[in-house]
């Protein structure tokens, strides 16, 4: 298009877009609507979350105007919830109507696009993908692997602190947590490492969640989307053609029936079973062949769900630990009294671990890895909680971090890290108490949960069993900087003319200002999907004589 009439084009629609909405709102008739602030012509809101944070932005408009706000985001109706009844209202009286996902314009360009169980609408399809995916991949018994990578780990963090000169060595707890994550949720997934063809998993998946984090203006201002103002349709296809070229060759291993590659109770393989099997579509009239495509879909699916959220939450928990020196020796005191000091934990220990299991539930409170869960669609017009009507096509955003701090709710000290807050409570993060919802609730709740859950349990268990923790020398818990902050950085191709052989991402530095080593506690969640991410964790360890023998001696030698 010449530059002319695209510019005629966008002065067309800038003009003609508030009468229409104007027209759209009239014809609602006696509907009525949530309270929400005034949107601007064209634009609506989108100008008040121009933040890296906005959850917390919403937060401070919904004490404004309530747990159920309406804004307009662009074109895009949308609608905020920020209170446990308001949130039972959408994911339980009318979980079907919300049920349903947007299409975002990132994944568009992707070929999986409409074989994702993430943002398939509601269907057959989506029933049978995410049905088989909890027996063949998260039912699973997957302890000896948890095992296994949990001791890796342990170990890994002996050596290192060895190597640095024994005892009281600095030690990046992030790099440490990330990388035993993203092994653990590789080897579940994929059935192998997480380095592949010279191309580190865990890099594909950072850049994927990155771009759908990001607040895409096309998303809401769709006429902009020939021009992918910010360039992620961009970034998201360069990603896709790399991840599209290693899960061809992770598939091609496990069809080539290579037994070396191979773990015991193979996802993929299972999946290869497939190929070929009609499943009911959107209507029990079209059906829909599962393909080569479909099965990458979910692979992506998996993997993405898999381990950054994980570790994420294992991070804050080590963060506020550190904060809090009072709640770290409560739950080194419970390790000590019901595991001992002579074992590592095992994960048959997790259930008599009561304040550790406070502790993983505070955590998710206070840091939840998606603090507005993954955007919902309304599938129909639906009136909800408070009479108020919410048109078909309204985005939903449920702002789980706003409930974790609301003052209805958490009376006392909502902001404060207090897990026993928690002593004689029922609530727990299972879908069910809308006070704590970190993994949704309704249809579309987390399938990966229990798998998720029993991993930061463990994993923080033996962090604070195994060994003492100190910030590094001349840094108080006070200097931890427990703000979030959206972490963006490109990732560097080694030859921009070919997708494989990302060189690395450019790590945010981890200096603080004033010289000293600090937390950069890192949250990204765009209004699209959000995800919490905190980096750079550096905590001198301190291994005490009397724990954990082999890792002691490991230290020491
Ligand atoms: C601490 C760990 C985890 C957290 C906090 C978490 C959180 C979430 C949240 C908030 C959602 C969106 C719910 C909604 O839209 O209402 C979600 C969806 C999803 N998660 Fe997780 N998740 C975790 C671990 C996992 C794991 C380990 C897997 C895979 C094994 C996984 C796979 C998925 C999938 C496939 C979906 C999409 C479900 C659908 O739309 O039907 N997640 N998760």
């Amino acid at each position: 298009m010449a530059p002319n009439l695209v510019h005629l084009v966008f002065l067309l629609l800038a003009l003609i877009t508030p009468l229409i909405l104007f027209l759209l709102g009239r014809s609602r008739g006696s509907h009525r609507l949530p309270p929400g602030p005034r949107p601007l012509p064209v634009i609506g809101n989108l100008h008040q979350l121009n933040t890296l944070v906005p959850h917390r932005k919403l937060l401070s408009l919904s004490r404004i105007y309530g747990p159920i706000m309406q804004l307009r985001l662009g074109l895009v109706p949308t609608v905020v919830v920020s209170s446990p009844r308001a949130a039972e209202s959408f994911l339980k009286t009318h979980d079907v109507a919300f049920s349903s996902r947007p299409r975002l314009e990132v994944l568009e360009v992707l070929p999986y696009r409409d074989r994702s169980t993430v943002f398939s609408p509601v269907n057959g399809y989506w029933r049978q993908m995410r049905r088989f995916c909890v027996t063949n991949l998260v039912n699973k018994d997957w302890g000896m692997l948890r095992r296994e990578t949990f001791r890796n780990v342990m170990e890994r963090i002996a050596d290192a602190v060895a190597a640095k000169g024994g005892v009281g060595a600095t030690v990046d707890v992030s790099e440490v947590l990330r990388g035993g994550f993203e092994d653990m949720a590789c080897r579940m997934v994929f059935g192998c490492w997480g380095e592949r063809e010279g191309v580190d998993i865990g890099t594909i998946v950072h850049e994927y969640l990155m771009i759908a984090a990001k607040m895409n203006t096309s998303d809401y201002l769709p006429f902009l989307r020939p021009f992918d103002v910010l360039g992620l349709a961009k970034r998201a296809k360069k990603i896709n053609e790399t991840f599209d070229q290693v899960i061809e060759s992770i598939i091609r291993q496990h069809d080539q029936n290579n037994l070396a590659e191979q773990e015991e109770g193979d996802f993929i393989r299972s999946l290869l079973t497939l190929l070929g099997q009609a499943v009911p579509g959107s209507n029990s009239r079209q059906a829909r062949v599962i393909d080569r495509e479909s099965i990458k879909a979910v692979l992506l699916d998996m993997i993405l769900g898999s381990f950054e959220s994980t570790w994420a939450v294992v991070e804050w928990a080590m963060s506020e630990l550190m904060r809090n020196p009072r709640v770290m020796e409560c739950l080194q005191g419970e390790l000590q009294t019901i595991v001992g000091m002579s074992r590592m934990v095992e994960e048959s220990d997790l259930r008599y671990l009561d304040y550790l299991e406070m502790v993983v539930k505070e955590t998710f409170r206070l840091y939840p890895p998606g603090p507005l869960l993954v955007p919902h669609e309304a599938a129909e017009d639906t009136v909800v909680e408070g009479g108020y009507f919410i048109q078909k096509g309204t985005r939903v955003f449920i702002n789980v971090w706003a409930i974790g701090r609301d003052h209805e709710v958490w009376k006392e000290n909502p902001e404060e890290f207090y897990p026993e807050r928690f002593i004689g409570s029922r609530v727990d993060v299972k879908g069910c108490n809308f006070e704590l919802i970190p993994f949704g609730a309704g249809r579309r709740i987390c399938p990966g949960m229990n798998v998720g859950l029993t991993s930061i349990k463990l994993a923080l268990a033996q962090f604070v069993h195994c060994f003492d923790w100190k910030l590094p020398t001349g840094m108080s818990p006070a200097d931890l900087d427990m703000t979030e902050e959206q972490c963006d950085y490109e990732i560097a191709y080694a030859d921009h003319s070919s997708t494989l052989g990302i060189l690395a991402r450019d790590e945010p530095s981890l200096e603080t200002t004033n010289g000293s080593m600090a937390t950069l506690n890192t949250v990204f969640s765009g209004t699209s999907f959000c995800g919490c991410d905190q980096q750079g964790l550096l905590l001198n360890s301190l291994v005490r004589t009397d724990r954990i023998i082999g890792l002691t001696e490991q230290i020491q030698s």
